[in-house]
């Protein structure tokens, strides 16, 4: 474990895995610091959601370090306590609870997966409501709150599933292609939204939509065949030519 690990939200080194032989991440090193949101491009199979999934630990690397908040080894842990540990995933898909208020939705998820249904029967304390409050501002839906979630359009059901992992407070939050089937305003709503959101904690979002990668103005990680093959700002990631070869100009 480097110096590095300290200071750093997330560390890793060196990380590979394979499925049947296939590396499917190789040698893969990428360091995140407190406060910092990271742009995560690339071809398909380039192993982002496999990255995902080693931090998150779905998948156990078969070599290599994964250090989260300077000093927690991920891979001594299982999913469930990296959950607990503070790193929230939302994967690309929106999985709200239709049947329930955007508002229970919200409280269903402060309240954890324990103590979800007792929550919603018990009243809330002063500190529950304003952090609702707060996350429905945040998520821009606290003119939905009383609305069933199956009323929401795509983009605000993905919005509230934000939301949802925002209520468990995470230190850092890895969001895949949150973009996807949005209008063009959700979309770049959702730019101004998640960089509301990483001041005050660490993100990771895997996107495709190089128009929204632009508005989130972040440091952006190219990967290809499971490693790092340029990071840097969009404009020069988006000019290397290695990049435009395996993934922009396709
Ligand atoms: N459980 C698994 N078993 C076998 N192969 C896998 C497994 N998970 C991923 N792979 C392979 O690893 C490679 C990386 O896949 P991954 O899904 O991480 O890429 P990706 O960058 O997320 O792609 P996309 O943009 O299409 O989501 C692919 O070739 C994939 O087929």
């Amino acid at each position: 474990m480097s110096a590095k690990t300290t200071t750093s939200i997330l560390y890793l080194d060196g990380v590979s895995v394979s499925f049947d032989g296939f590396r499917a991440i190789n040698n893969l090193s990428l360091v995140l610091e407190p406060g910092e949101m990271r742009a995560i491009i690339g071809p398909n199979g380039a192993g982002k959601t496999t990255m995902m999934d080693i931090i998150t630990g779905k998948t156990r690397p078969d070599e290599g370090e994964v250090f989260f908040d300077g000093r927690v080894d991920l891979t001594k842990h299982d999913e469930s306590e990296i959950a607990m540990l503070g790193i929230g995933r939302k994967f690309q898909k929106p999985t709200v609870f239709e049947s329930h208020t955007v508002e229970d939705n919200l409280v269903l998820a402060l309240a954890g997966p324990r103590k979800a249904i007792p929550a919603l029967f018990h009243r809330q304390t002063k500190a529950e409501r304003e952090r609702i409050d707060e996350i429905l501002q945040t998520i821009r839906l606290t003119a939905r709150r009383d609305e069933l979630a199956a009323a929401l359009s795509h983009g605000q059901k993905q919005w509230l599933e934000i939301g949802m992992l925002l209520a468990q407070d995470p230190k850092l939050l890895l969001v895949d292609e949150p973009v996807a089937g949005m209008t063009d305003a959700e979309t770049e709503e959702t730019a101004r939204l998640l960089r509301e959101i990483a001041q005050t904690r660490s993100v990771i979002v895997v996107e495709h939509d190089m128009q929204f990668v632009r508005e989130l103005d972040v440091k952006v990680t190219c990967l290809h065949e499971g490693t790092v093959l340029a990071e840097g700002s969009l404009d020069q990631v988006s000019g290397d030519s290695r990049v435009i070869e395996v993934y922009l100009g396709r």
